[in-house]
Formats: C-alpha cells, structure tokens, sequence
C-alpha cells in the first residue's frame, strides 16, 4: 500500500513537469531560469552528477552570446535547446527524489513515535502510570495526532500506509475520536495468576496465561487436545490382555503373536493362565513372557511399550486393573457387545497394528480415580492400604439391604448433599456412558476434565446428577445414624461393605489410561455412541403434513 501510495506521488511531480515542459516556450532567459532552479535543488540534494553536468550546461549558455555566426546560431539554438531538455528531465528527477525523501522522512517519524507511544503504554502498565509517565504520554501521542492529521487530510490513518488507529486506538482525530477519559491508558492493576489449593504454594503451577500487557485473563492454550503419540525408537513388547473363555478370542490371541513375532520380532507378554494355554499348546509360544507375582506384575509397565486388549469394554477395564501406576498406551481390538472403549476392528488387526507401531497415532488420556477406604476402627492409624483404582466408576450402593442408602457427601471441605436412594455413582469421564448413564448421568466425552456425581434411584425429586472439576477430592460418609450398611464396588468388581462411620475418599489419578484411537477421540466418541447405544436415533419426518 505504502509503496503504492509513493509511487502515485512521483507520477503526480513528473506528470506537473511535463506540463510545465509542455507550456514552456524556447527562450533563452526562461532557459537560463530553468537551469538555475534545476542547478539549486540537485545542490541540495547533494547529486554531485547532477551538478557537475549543470556546470557543463552553463558553459553553453555562457557560450551563447560569444558566437554570433549565422550559420552556426541555429545550431547554438539547437543545441540550447537540447540543453534545456536536458535540464528539465533533470529537474523532473531531482523533484521527484526530493518528494519521495520528504514522504520517506514523514512516515519515518511517524513510525518513530508510535513506537515511543506504545513502549510508554507498556512501561506504565508494568510499572504503574505515574502522572508524569500519563503527560509524557498525551504529549506524545498529541504531537503524532497532529502530524498524522497534516500529513493526510483524509481522516485518521488515511486509506493507506500504517494505520496509527491500531497502535493508538484512543488517539484518532475525528468523528471516532473518544472522550478525554477514555484517552487514558493502563488504569487496570497487573496481577498474576498461579495454582495451588486455597493459594498453597506447593500446587502445581502451570505457565501463566495471563497476557500482561493488556491486563486480560485469556486461555492461551485449550487444557487437554487432542494428544498424538509418535514412538522415538521402534516399540519392541506388546502384552496381550484377554477376554477368558473365549475361543474366537484364544484363536486370534495366538495369531497375532505369531504374526508380531514373525513380521515385527516382537517380545511377548501375556496373563499367566494364557501363557499356560499357549505353551500347552503348541511349544512354538514357549518364547512368550508372563509373570509369577504381583511384585512382578507392578513392574510390568517399565518394560511393556504397547498393551492390546481383545476381548469387550470389560477387558479395558480389566487390563486397566493392572497397572496402579503408569499404564502403556492401550490398542483395544473389538470382540464384545458394546465397545465404547474398543474402536479397532479384530479383523483388521495386521493393518491396525501395523500403522500403531509404525506411525503416529492419537491417543484418549481417559482419566482414572483413586479412591481410600477410611474405616471409622483404623482413622486415627496412617494409612497403609493401597488406594484402589477405577478406570468407569465406584458405585455405592444399598447391597442386599432394604433399607435406602444414607450417605453424607462433601467435595473438598463443602458440604455437597446427602444421598438418601439406592446409592450414588461416582464416574470418570470414561464410565459416563456405562452404569452412571444407566442411573441418569450425562455421557460426557473422555477427555473432559471432570468427575461425575450420578445418584442411583433417589428419593428425591430435585436430585439431579452433578458434574464437578476433576481437581476436587470426594469423601462419602456413612453417618451413624444410617439404618443400614453399604456396599462398595469398583467398576463394578470387588465389592467391600461399609459401615457406620466408615467413609470413601477419592480423586483423579495421576495414572491415565491412553487408549490409542481410530480416528481421534471426538469421532471415536461419537462412533460409540451412535453405533452402541443408537443415540438419538429417529426416523425422518416426511415431507407432507401440515403447513407452517
Ligand atoms: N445398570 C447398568 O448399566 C450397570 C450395572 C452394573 C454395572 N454396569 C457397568 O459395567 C461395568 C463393568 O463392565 P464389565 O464389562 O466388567 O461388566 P459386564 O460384563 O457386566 O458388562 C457390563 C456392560 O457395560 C458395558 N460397559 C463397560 N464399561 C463401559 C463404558 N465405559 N462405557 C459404556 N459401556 C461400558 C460393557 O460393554 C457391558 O456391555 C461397570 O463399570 C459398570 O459401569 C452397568
Ligand atoms: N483378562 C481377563 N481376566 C479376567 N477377567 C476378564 C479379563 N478380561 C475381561 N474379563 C472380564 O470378563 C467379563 C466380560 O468381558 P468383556 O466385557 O470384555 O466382554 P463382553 O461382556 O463379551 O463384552 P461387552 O462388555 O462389550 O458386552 C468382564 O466382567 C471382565 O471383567
């Protein structure tokens, strides 16, 4: 636009030269007036070119009147003429580098003090805006207001060049010019944002987010994207997590260590009751691995890279079980009813696990909860047991007891309800499509940051399910006043019973679940819930019927 816009002014100097060329008559005198205008700019200008062939058109001049001959006058008037065409192009030259220069200088200084314009917005607003700091300030955006104005008469910023609007928004000449108060800059206070409980440093703290120099709170970033997994060096151990009594799960189990083995020279894992299957077998798996122990079976993450699972929803769940810790990405094959959690198809296994070891693939983090049990005996002892880990959700609930459950439900230190029903459901993201739907909870995606609070049958009209931040720790209580006793189970397994007293604390795990996807975690999510629950699923309205 910029140069555009200086190109159009050389052409106007040059077209008011040429005009002025044009009317112009041969005559000596105006000649010499000519050569001297020309001589004097390229002078300023400095063109040292310029002037010394000025020097040798004044030497002709100068010759004029010393050769009156006849036959040679025409020829001097040829040749002045000549000169003075000469000195007009000359002149057309020097105007239009002097014009330019000027414009390059006005934008120059323009530039410079919106710099210094914004560099003193920045300064106050870190510093402060002292008043002095303010009047520096007015005073310098007052001046560029004003040579902004002399250099374009057109409005504010002009329809071309560097817009001053945008650098100095409340600085405009004009109908959009704002009131004095508004011209004030850097009012609002800087602070700083961190992270921790209740201001605790020991939180964690994440980078800030916070943009400064306006003083506005914005996301930078979006909290959990979708995460692409790309192995540094090639992956070299699977373990295998089957569905038990299954043969179309045992016949394929066997055949894609085979095909591992051969193709990739993979090392092996699998449960110790399907190695005793294999090896049973055929002598051929006797290279396979497993372990004898749960002190072995807690390493296993330090040396497994890829866990694949063949078996429904519940063998996830199951594989999940495994690792309390750390857990290896997990490739789910499809070989149960449902499979929310199992996008791969087990007939495409070769070209599924081929792309998952070769290339990058994207992952689900599905977070975990880790939940203590507090018997109201032991409270005062340290806590020993290990925290039980759930991949869908704990549930409690009223067991074989007829009476309602009664439990007392706080989030953090505050009070959230008490739940007087069948029990409460207390869900990952991952689980919301499994019992916590069945009890009314909403299906939430995986990679939500939350917890969900689904109670089971309540007597109660207004309850409705909550769903709470995933920093938040729950701890349900079985209040002594309660009839009767509860139950705990953990995806839907191992179930303990409570009593008076006794309370259940849980949180997010640190220990996701990465479960490698499909396609991405959004069309994974939507896939499952259309093709295993039908959601939403109507047949169209014809087009016949009443008019609007
Ligand atoms: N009323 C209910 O819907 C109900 C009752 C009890 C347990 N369950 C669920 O069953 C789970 C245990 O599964 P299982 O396979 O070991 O038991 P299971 O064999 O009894 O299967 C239960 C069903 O739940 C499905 N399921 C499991 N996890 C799921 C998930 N995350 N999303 C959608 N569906 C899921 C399974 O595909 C299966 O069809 C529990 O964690 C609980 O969520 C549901
Ligand atoms: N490796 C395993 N060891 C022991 N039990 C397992 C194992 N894998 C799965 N299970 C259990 O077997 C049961 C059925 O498994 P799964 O849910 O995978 O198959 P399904 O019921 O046929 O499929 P779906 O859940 O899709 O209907 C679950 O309760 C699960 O806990």
């Amino acid at each position: 636009m910029e140069k555009w816009r200086t190109a159009e002014r050389r052409g106007k100097g040059l077209d008011h030269a040429a005009m002025s060329a044009d009317e112009t008559q041969p005559k000596a005198c105006d000649e010499r007036i000519d050569l001297s205008v020309a001589a004097s700019y390229q002078a300023e200008n400095g063109s040292i070119t310029t002037v010394g062939s000025m020097e040798s058109e004044k030497a002709a001049y100068a010759f004029l009147p010393q050769t009156p001959i006849e036959s040679t006058d025409d020829h001097l008037v040829e040749f002045a003429e000549a000169m003075r065409t000469v000195a007009k192009a000359l002149r057309q030259v020097a105007e239009g580098k002097a014009a330019a220069q000027a414009e390059a200088a006005e934008w120059k200084r323009k530039y410079e003090l919106e710099k210094a314009v914004k560099a003193h917005k920045h300064h106050s607003l870190i510093k402060g805006c002292s008043n002095c700091v303010k009047d520096k300030l007015e005073h310098l955006a007052s001046k560029l207001t004003l040579e902004t104005a002399s250099a374009d008469q057109a409005g504010c910023c002009g329809n071309h060049g560097i817009c001053s609007r945008q650098i100095l928004q409340d600085q405009c000449p004009g109908p959009n010019r704002k009131s004095d108060d508004d011209k004030i800059v850097g009012q609002k206070a800087p602070f700083r944002l961190s992270w921790g409980l209740n201001g605790d440093k020991s939180g964690q703290h994440k980078h800030d987010f916070v943009s400064f120099e306006k003083g506005d709170i914005t996301t930078a970033e979006r909290s959990n994207k979708q995460i692409l997994l790309k192995w540094e060096s090639p992956p070299q151990t699977v373990l295998f997590v089957t569905k038990p009594n299954s043969s179309a799960v045992h016949t394929l189990c066997s055949e894609m260590i085979r095909w591992l083995k051969e193709h990739n020279n993979m090392n092996i894992f699998v449960e110790p009751r399907v190695s005793k299957e294999l090896v049973t077998e055929d002598s051929y798996f006797n290279f396979i691995q497993t372990w004898d122990n749960d002190q072995e079976m807690k390493t296993l993450h330090t040396k497994v890279d890829l866990i694949v699972t063949l078996g429904g929803d519940g063998t996830v769940l199951w594989a999940a079980s495994l690792f309390r810790g750390p857990v290896p990405p997990v490739v789910a094959f499809s070989l149960g009813s449902l499979g929310f959690m199992t996008p791969f198809p087990s007939e495409q296994y070769r070209e599924c696990l081929g792309n998952v070891l070769k290339r990058p693939f994207t992952i689900t983090l599905r977070s975990r909860l880790q939940c203590q049990v507090i018997r109201d005996a032991a409270k005062d002892e340290v806590e020993t047991e290990e925290p039980i880990i759930v991949l869908n959700e704990i549930t409690i609930d009223r067991g074989m007891s007829s009476y309602l459950t009664y439990l007392e439900c706080y989030c953090d230190s505050s009070f959230v309800t008490c739940v007087q029903g069948d029990g409460l459901i207390i869900s990952t993201t991952s689980g919301s499509t499994a019992y916590s739907l069945a009890a009314g909870g909403s299906m939430v995606h995986p990679q939500v940051p939350g917890i969900l609070f689904t109670p089971i049958c309540p007597h109660s009209l207004s309850f409705r399910p909550l769903i709470l931040p995933e920093y938040v720790t729950l701890r349900v209580q079985i209040p002594f006043n309660s009839r009767g006793q509860a139950w705990a189970s953990f995806d839907g397994k191992g179930r303990i019973q409570l009593g008076p007293g006794d309370a259940l604390i849980c949180s997010i795990s640190p220990w996701p679940v990465p479960t490698a996807c499909l396609v991405d975690s959004t069309t994974d999510f939507l896939r499952s819930i259309h093709e295993g629950l039908h959601w939403n699923l109507r047949k169209s309205q014809s087009l016949d019927g009443p008019a609007a």
